[in-house]
C-alpha cells in the first residue's frame, strides 16, 4: 500500500457546530486523528500517518504558514517518508495555498488538498468522502507529475486553475476555462489531462522557510475607486500591487496614473480582474507599455499575488515578471 501523510491545517472539514442543523460553526477544532477516524474504510486505502500542522480557518492562512508548510512537504518527500501528501484545508484560501505549493514543491509525488463546505458535525457532512477521495488520489501512482491537486466534491482540479465560486454551496470549486483535471468516485480516480503550465520540478521558484515573502497587496477596483489607495499601499511598504480590475483589468483613469507613478518608483503592478473568467491581456484599453504595468493573463487576483510574491522573492524585473505571468 502507498504511504499517505495527512497534514491537517484546520478549516470547516475540522469544524464543529452546536447542533447538526446550525449554520454557525467554528473552523478547525477537530484534530487530525478525529478526521481520520471519522472516515469509514480510510485505512484500507493507504498506510496513513497524520500530523497536526495548524488549526486555523483558512482566512488565517498566511505567508509564514505557507513557507513552513512548503518546507514540511519538501522535507517529507526528500526523506522518502510519504508517497503522497494530503493537506486538509479550509476552502476559503485553498486555491492560494494550492497554487503556492504547485510552484514550490520539488517532487513529482502528489500533493492533494481537500476540505469541506459543511462542518464535521453537520447533518450531512461533505468532509469524510472528500478526505476518502483525496487520500485515494495521494495514494495513486498515476497522480504523480500533476502538481498540487484540489480534490473536492468528486472533482479533481489543478491548483493553478481552481477557484471558489460560491460562499455556501457544496459544489463551489470550479476551474474556469481550463476544466477539470479528473474525477473521483468513492476512490475510483479518472484523469482527463495533465496541468498545462509548468509546476513543481519544472518551476523556477523555491522557498526557504526562514525568508519572508515580499508584501504584495490586492486592491479591488470599482466605479469611483479612489486613487489614493494605490499611494497608501506603496507607502505602507508594498513591493507589489495586484489590481482586481473591472472587466479586462481596467481601472479609472486617475488610478491608472497613480499606478504608473508607483510603478516608476519600483513597485511592480499586476493588472488582474475581479471578473471570474477570461484573460487579462496587455495593452487592450490601458497602455501597459507606457504605464509600466504587467498583465496577469489567466491568473485571478489572489493567484496573481502568489506568483508576484515568488517573482519578487526571486528578484525578477518587470519584463521577466510579465513572462512569468504568461508562463505559469
Ligand atoms: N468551508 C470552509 O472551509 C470555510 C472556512 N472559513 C475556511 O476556509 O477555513
Amino acid at each position: 500500500m502507498s504511504r499517505v501523510h495527512i497534514l491537517a491545517t484546520g478549516g470547516t472539514i475540522a469544524g464543529t457546530a452546536p447542533s447538526p442543523v446550525d449554520p454557525g460553526y467554528r473552523s478547525g477544532g477537530l484534530g487530525v486523528s478525529a478526521l481520520i477516524d471519522g472516515v469509514h474504510g480510510l485505512r484500507s486505502v493507504a498506510t496513513l500517518t497524520g500530523e497536526q500542522f495548524s488549526q486555523v480557518g483558512s482566512q488565517d492562512m498566511n505567508d509564514s504558514l505557507w513557507l513552513t508548510l512548503a518546507a514540511r512537504v519538501n522535507a517529507l518527500f526528500t526523506a522518502n517518508e510519504a508517497d503522497g501528501i494530503v493537506i486538509t484545508h479550509g476552502t476559503d484560501t485553498a486555491e492560494e495555498t494550492g497554487f503556492f505549493l504547485h510552484l514550490v514543491v520539488k517532487s513529482q509525488r502528489p500533493v492533494v488538498l481537500t476540505g469541506s463546505m459543511r462542518p464535521a458535525t453537520s447533518l450531512s457532512p461533505d468532509g469524510p468522502l472528500n478526505l476518502f477521495n483525496a487520500v485515494s488520489v495521494a495514494a495513486d501512482p498515476q497522480a504523480r507529475g500533476r502538481g498540487a491537486i484540489v480534490a473536492i466534491n468528486d472533482d479533481l482540479h489543478s491548483a493553478r486553475d481552481v477557484t471558489k465560486s460560491s460562499t455556501t454551496d457544496v459544489q463551489t470549486f470550479v476551474s474556469p476555462g481550463a476544466g477539470l483535471l479528473g474525477t473521483a468516485s468513492y476512490g475510483r480516480i479518472r484523469y482527463f489531462r495533465h496541468p498545462t503550465h509548468p509546476h513543481t520540478g519544472d518551476s523556477e521558484f523555491s522557498v526557504e522557510s526562514e525568508v519572508a515573502l515580499p508584501r504584495v497587496d490586492i486592491l479591488y477596483a470599482h466605479a469611483n475607486m479612489p486613487a489614493d489607495l494605490v499611494r497608501a499601499s506603496a507607502s505602507l511598504g508594498a513591493q507589489g500591487i495586484v489590481i482586481a480590475g473591472v472587466g479586462n483589468g481596467n481601472v479609472p483613469t486617475e488610478v491608472a496614473q497613480a499606478l504608473a507613478d508607483v510603478a516608476s518608483s519600483g513597485v511592480i503592478v499586476v493588472r488582474s480582474s475581479r471578473v471570474s473568467s477570461g484573460d487579462v491581456g496587455r495593452n487592450i484599453e490601458l497602455d501597459d507599455d507606457g504605464l509600466g504595468l504587467v498583465a496577469s493573463d489567466q491568473l485571478n487576483p489572489q493567484k496573481s499575488r502568489v506568483l508576484l510574491q515568488l517573482c519578487l522573492a526571486r528578484g525578477l524585473q518587470r519584463g521577466h515578471i510579465q513572462d512569468a505571468f504568461y508562463r505559469y
